[in-house]
Order: C-alpha cells, then sequence, then structure tokens
C-alpha cells in the first residue's frame, strides 16, 4: 500500500500531470505522482483497455473527448511498470454513489484515491465538486468515508484528500478534525484560501496545528502551496517535521527536475528529456505543446518554433535538431537529414517573420 509519509510528490495538474510529466517526475525523483483531476462521471463513460503496443493500461470513454472531437477518446494511462506503488489518481466528485462507482473501475491499476476538495475554478465548484466541498463538509465527510469502506478496505488502497485553507482558522482546524476522522490515510492541504492566486505566498501559521490533529489521528500530511524543489522541502521538513511531506505543482509544471536532490537540470535539457518520453508513450501532440510551451520560457528562440508546430515529430526535431543546448535555434548543423533541414528553414523562416511583424508593431 502506498505510503504518503515524508514524501515528496508531484501534484495533480490537469493537462500537465499525463503519463510523460508524471514518468519524469518519478525519474527526477518524486516519490509518488498524483494524475490530473478527472470527473466521477467521465470515468464512468471508460472502458479499461490493455495497449500492447505501448504496455500500458488505457482508460478509453465510449463518448469521446468534447474539447477535441473525433481526435482522442482516452481519458487516462499508466505505465504500470514505472508507476506501480506510486500513482495515486485524483477524483472530481459531489456524490457518494457516484465516486464508488467510478473508484471501482479505475482502483486496480492506481495505487491510491484522492479527492479533490480545493480547486476553485467555476466548471468544478459549480457542480458542488472542489472547493465546493469545503462548504458541504457533511458531503464531504459521506464521500470519504463511503470510498474507504466500500473501495479502499475491499481493495487496500488509501483514499485520500486534498483541501485548502477556508478564511478562519477555526473553521479550518474543525475540518480537519472531521476529516481525519473518517478513515483516510493522508490529508493534504494547498495552504492558500479559495482566493488566493498561486502567486500570492502560502499562509502557514497554524500549520503546526494541522499537523497535530493529524499525527494524533495517524493520518500524514503533505503540504502544498509554494514550494518549489529538493531543498525547500528539506528546509520545510526541519521546521515542520521529518513526517510531513511536500508537494510542488507550479514549479514541476515549468521544470518538472526540481525533484532532484542533486539540483534541477536546466530546461533545454529536461525539454529534450520530456519530448522523448511524451513521443515514445504517444501523448496527444495538443497536449505535448501545452506541456513543452510551458516549460521553454517565452525569451527562448525556438518558443515560437514550437509554437508554429503541431504534429509531435515535428516538435521532437525542433528539440532534438534544430534547438542547441543553450535553448537557442542553431546555425549550421549540417548533419541533419534534407526533410529536417527544410522544416527548419521553413521554422526559422516563420520566426523571422514573427519577429519582423513584432518589431513593425512595435514601431
Ligand atoms: C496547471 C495546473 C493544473 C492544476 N490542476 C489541479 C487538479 O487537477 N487538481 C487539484 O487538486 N489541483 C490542481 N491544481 C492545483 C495544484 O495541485 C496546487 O494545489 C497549486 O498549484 C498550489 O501548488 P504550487 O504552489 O506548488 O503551484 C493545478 C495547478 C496548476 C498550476
Amino acid at each position: 500500500m502506498a505510503d504518503f509519509t515524508a514524501k515528496l510528490v508531484l501534484a495533480p495538474m490537469v493537462r500537465i500531470g499525463e503519463l510523460p510529466t508524471r514518468l519524469l517526475a518519478l525519474k527526477y525523483g518524486a516519490d509518488l505522482v498524483w494524475s490530473p483531476e478527472i470527473v466521477d462521471r467521465k470515468i464512468l463513460t471508460c472502458e479499461r483497455v490493455y495497449n500492447k503496443d505501448l504496455d500500458t493500461v488505457d482508460f478509453l470513454s465510449s463518448k469521446g473527448n468534447k474539447k477535441i472531437p473525433g481526435v482522442t477518446d482516452l481519458v487516462f494511462r499508466t505505465y504500470r511498470k514505472l508507476e506501480k506503488d506510486r500513482l495515486i489518481f485524483q477524483m472530481g466528485t459531489a456524490n457518494p454513489e457516484l465516486a464508488v462507482k467510478a473508484a471501482k473501475i479505475i482502483v486496480k491499476d492506481v495505487d491510491g484515491i484522492d479527492i479533490n476538495a480545493g480547486c476553485p475554478k467555476h466548471f468544478s465548484i459549480h457542480s458542488g465538486m472542489g472547493a465546493a466541498l469545503l462548504s458541504t463538509p457533511d458531503l464531504l465527510c459521506s464521500i470519504l468515508t463511503s470510498l474507504v469502506e466500500q473501495v479502499g478496505k475491499p481493495e487496500r488502497k488509501p483514499i485520500s484528500v486534498k483541501i485548502r485553507l477556508l478564511e478562519e482558522k477555526k473553521d479550518t482546524l474543525d475540518l480537519v478534525v472531521r476529516l481525519v476522522k473518517t478513515g483516510i490515510t493522508n490529508l493534504t492541504v494547498h495552504f492558500r484560501t479559495r482566493e488566493m492566486r498561486n502567486r500570492e505566498d502560502p499562509i502557514r501559521d497554524y500549520l503546526d496545528d494541522i499537523h497535530k490533529i493529524c499525527k494524533e489521528n495517524n493520518v500524514s500530511l503533505i503540504v502544498n502551496g509554494g514550494i518549489r524543489n529538493y531543498d525547500n522541502y528539506k528546509e520545510i521538513q526541519s521546521k515542520y517535521g521529518s513526517d510531513v511531506g511536500c508537494m510542488i505543482a507550479s514549479a514541476a509544471e515549468r521544470n518538472v527536475s526540481c525533484f532532484r536532490s542533486q539540483g534541477q537540470l536546466n530546461w533545454p535539457q529536461v525539454a529534450k528529456d520530456y519530448i522523448e518520453t511524451a513521443t515514445r508513450y504517444n501523448n496527444h501532440p495538443s497536449n505535448i505543446k501545452y506541456c513543452l510551451l510551458r516549460m521553454v520560457p517565452g525569451t527562448a528562440s525556438i518558443h515560437p518554433v514550437l509554437n508554429g508546430l503541431k504534429e509531435s515529430e515535428e516538435m521532437r526535431d525542433a528539440l532534438i535538431n534544430i534547438m542547441g543546448d543553450d535553448g537557442e535555434v542553431k546555425a549550421g548543423r549540417d548533419d541533419i537529414t534534407d526533410d529536417s533541414r527544410k522544416r527548419r528553414r521553413d521554422v526559422v523562416e516563420n520566426v523571422d517573420k514573427r519577429i519582423r511583424v513584432n518589431e513593425e508593431c512595435r514601431v
């Protein structure tokens, strides 16, 4: 059974936390990785398929993907050989019965089920999910106890929850006291309130109180919010206790090697590693592009090159053959094929055109 105590983990992140990012996070030193949030109703439309070409387990939706019509029906993919014992599946739900039904579909292929009770986005809260559950603690506790009794115990898999701070300390502590009695194994607290943005400093004023309640009830605590890298994780542990875990989101979105105890790698190296992993596991090109454009700084000359590409192989070519180790577009490479040279010329011309247009706009 996955143990959360004192672990350094990759946060759940919609779109970012697909298989390639999770595998890289594990490679670079994360102890556990969270899937992006997937809502119960979506899981209920899925069929489990073993993908023998990739050796992955895929969950395919019979309803397709509304955002990219006709393009993909892949909802979730896991590579058990590397993720086994380390993958926590995050679910969005506002209904105990649906949560249990959905969890039963997925539970054998993951190592824990986490409930999202912290997302402040409209799509979550308008249907009572995410941070809306902080205002309906009876419902949240009933979801958690149902999952613990009907899925966690029979399948021997941990059930956990991720929350944010409430406006008042007392309300937050009252909620924590209730949550730790539901049978959950771990509590993750994003130490910001629902109204706070990620760029604001987290509030850790009563982390000790939350930690004490967790400890007394044998529930592990993972601290989230503003943690940038491995050294930060060690600082948090030395300040708040060696049994405290840490979860990283935004910093891993920018550079997933932040989990390395030896210090993070430079972004071009990580981007190359990412594209190799993403193409190997046949990740969707639009998702590859989305993730790459978050890790490649907007000031790097390869950024507009990537921005102009659609196919995975083109992005791979751009990062492996066109970009130098410094993250800039290389000049004068003669060891590349005619095809990639032509494509390179096209994209470089494209960049030149964009630069010219930008400069003309500034005048
Ligand atoms: C791109 C992105 C997607 C996110 N998606 C989710 C999600 O699916 N579920 C969730 O509980 N939180 C989600 N979050 C919130 C993070 O898990 C985390 O709580 C928050 O970013 C604070 O951590 P940080 O300061 O390390 O960024 C997301 C954050 C980002 C940046």
